[in-house]
C-alpha cells in the first residue's frame, strides 16, 4: 500500500476537531441523536448511555477537556512562535464544524490543518471526521474557498506513546503496592489494553484501500495499531509482564459482530485462572471522556472489586506536555513554516500516512464528500488568500 506524505503547505489556522459531548440535562437526548444518527443503534442502548450522562448532571467531561487541549496547544505553539491560531469545533455538539468552517472562512483564514482528538485508524476515529468537513464545506458552500487538510493518525507518534509508558509503568506500580498491603506481595498481575469495540466489518476497513486491500494478520489495521502500541508500550515498562488487548463500550444490535473480548469478560476470565489485580490502560482515547469514566473507572472496576482483583486505571494524554508537543510537531511536518522532516512512529505500522487512500475506513451506509483521500477534490482548492 503506498503511503503519501503530503508536501508542506502554508496554513492560517489549526482546527482541533472533537467528538463534543452535551453540557447540561437538556443537551443529552438532543446530543445522543446526533451522534446515532443514521447509525441503527437501538433505543434501549441510547436510554442506556442517557444514565451515563445523567448521573454526571447531564454533562460530559469531553468538552471542558477539548478547551484545556486548546489552551495547552496555543501556548506550545505560542513558545515555539508559531503564530497560528487554534480553533476548535465539533462533530456532534457545539461549537458545531460548519459554524465554525463559516466563522474561520468570514475571519480571512483560507487554509486549515486539522487536529483530530483521534488518534487510530477506524471510520469514527478517521473518515467521520473527515466526511463531516466534507459535508459541512459541501452545505456552506464553501468547498473551493476554504481548504482543509488533517494531520495523521498519530497512534504511534512518541507524542501519544510516551504518557502511557510513564502512565502504565506508574499505574502497575500502584497495583503492585496495593496486593502488598493486601498481603498477596507474589499475586500476579495482567495489563488489560482497553479500546473502543467497533463492529468487524468496520475494523476490517480500517485503513485500508478500496483498490489495494490489504491484509493484516491481526484481523485488521484498527487491531494491528492497538496491538502493536501496547507491545511498545510493554517492551518499554516490563517485557515479562503478561497482558492483552480488550474492548469497551459496544453498542449496535446483538446480532451484529463487534470486536471482543468485552473488558468485564476479560477480568473474570483473568479472576478465574487466578491473576490477583488488573492495571487498565486506556489505550483508545486522548483524554478521560465519559467512555473512560464509565465503562473502565465505574463498570470494570466494579466488576474487579466483586471479583476480589485490586485495580487501577492509567491516564489517558489529555494535556500531558509529551503529548500536546507531540501534536504541534504533527502540525510542523505539515506546514512550511517550522517545517520538520522527521516523522516518527514507534510501531513498525507507521508513520501512518497523511493523506488517506481511496476507500479508506469505508462508510458502509453511502458515500459522502470527504477531505484529506486520494481521489478525492474536496476541501482542496481555494482562492489566494486575501491578505
Ligand atoms: C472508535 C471510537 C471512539 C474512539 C475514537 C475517538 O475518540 O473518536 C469513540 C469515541 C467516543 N464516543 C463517544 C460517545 C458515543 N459514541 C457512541 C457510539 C459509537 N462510538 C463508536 C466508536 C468510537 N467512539 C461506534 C462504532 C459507535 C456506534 C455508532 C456508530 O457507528 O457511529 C455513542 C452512542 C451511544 C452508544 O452507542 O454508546 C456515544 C454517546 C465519545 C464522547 C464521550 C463523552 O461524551 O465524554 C467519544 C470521545
Ligand atoms: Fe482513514
Amino acid at each position: 500500500m503506498s503511503a503519501p506524505i503530503a508536501a508542506p503547505a502554508h496554513y492560517d489556522a489549526i482546527l482541533l476537531a472533537s467528538f463534543g459531548g452535551p453540557e447540561g440535562q437538556e443537551d443529552v437526548i438532543p446530543f445522543l441523536r446526533n451522534v446515532t444518527r443514521g447509525r441503527g443503534i437501538p433505543d434501549e442502548r441510547l436510554e442506556e448511555v442517557s444514565h451515563h450522562y445523567r448521573a454526571n448532571g447531564g454533562i460530559s467531561p469531553i468538552n471542558a477537556q477539548n478547551r484545556a487541549l486548546k489552551s495547552a496547544l496555543e501556548a506550545e505553539l505560542a513558545s515555539r512562535n508559531i503564530g497560528l491560531p487554534v480553533l476548535w469545533g465539533n462533530r456532534n455538539w457545539d461549537p458545531y464544524i460548519p459554524e465554525v468552517l463559516t466563522s474561520a472562512y468570514e475571519a480571512g483564514h483560507r487554509r486549515l490543518l486539522m487536529v483530530t482528538t483521534s488518534a487510530y485508524s477506524c471510520y469514527s476515529s478517521c473518515r467521520q471526521y473527515r466526511e463531516d468537513i466534507g459535508m459541512a464545506l459541501t452545505e456552506t458552500g464553501l468547498d473551493g474557498k476554504l481548504a482543509v487538510d488533517k494531520v495523521r493518525q498519530y497512534f504511534d507518534h512518541p507524542g501519544f506513546v510516551e504518557p502511557f509508558i510513564e502512565g502504565t509503568a506508574a499505574s502497575l506500580a500502584r497495583v503492585r503496592a496495593q496486593l502488598v498491603d493486601a498481603g498477596s506481595p507474589e499475586g500476579q498481575i495482567h495489563v488489560l489494553f482497553a479500546t473502543h469495540s467497533i463492529p468487524t466489518r468496520d475494523a476490517h476497513a480500517a485503513g485500508n484501500s478500496v483498490n489495494e486491500p490489504r491484509e493484516f494478520a491481526e484481523g485488521s489495521a484498527y487491531v494491528a495499531q492497538h496491538l502493536a502500541n501496547a507491545a511498545a508500550i510493554m517492551d518499554r515498562v516490563d517485557s515479562e509482564q503478561p497482558w492483552s488487548l480488550v474492548y469497551q463500550s459496544r453498542s449496535g444490535a446483538p446480532h451484529v459482530p463487534w470486536l471482543e473480548p468485552d473488558i468485564n469478560d476479560a477480568i473474570a476470565e483473568l479472576a478465574d485462572k487466578g491473576i490477583k489485580g488488573v492495571v487498565v490502560v486506556p489505550l483508545g482515547f486522548v483524554s478521560d471522556h465519559m467512555e473512560v469514566l464509565w465503562d473502565l473507572d465505574t463498570e470494570a472496576k466494579e466488576t474487579s472489586e466483586k471479583l476480589g482483583l485490586a485495580f487501577d486505571r492509567a491516564p489517558t494524554p489529555s494535556t500531558h506536555h509529551k503529548f500536546v508537543s507531540g501534536l504541534v510537531d504533527l502540525i510542523c511536518e505539515r506546514t512550511v513554516e517550522n517545517h520538520l522532516d522527521d516523522r516518527p512512529a514507534m510501531t513498525d505500522l507507521g508513520p501512518w500516512f497523511d493523506v488517506c487512500n481511496p476507500g479508506c475506513c469505508a462508510n458502509f451506509r453511502g458515500e459522502k464528500p470527504v477531505i484529506s483521500e486520494i481521489g478525492s477534490s474536496v476541501g482542496r482548492e481555494c482562492a489566494p488568500a486575501e491578505l
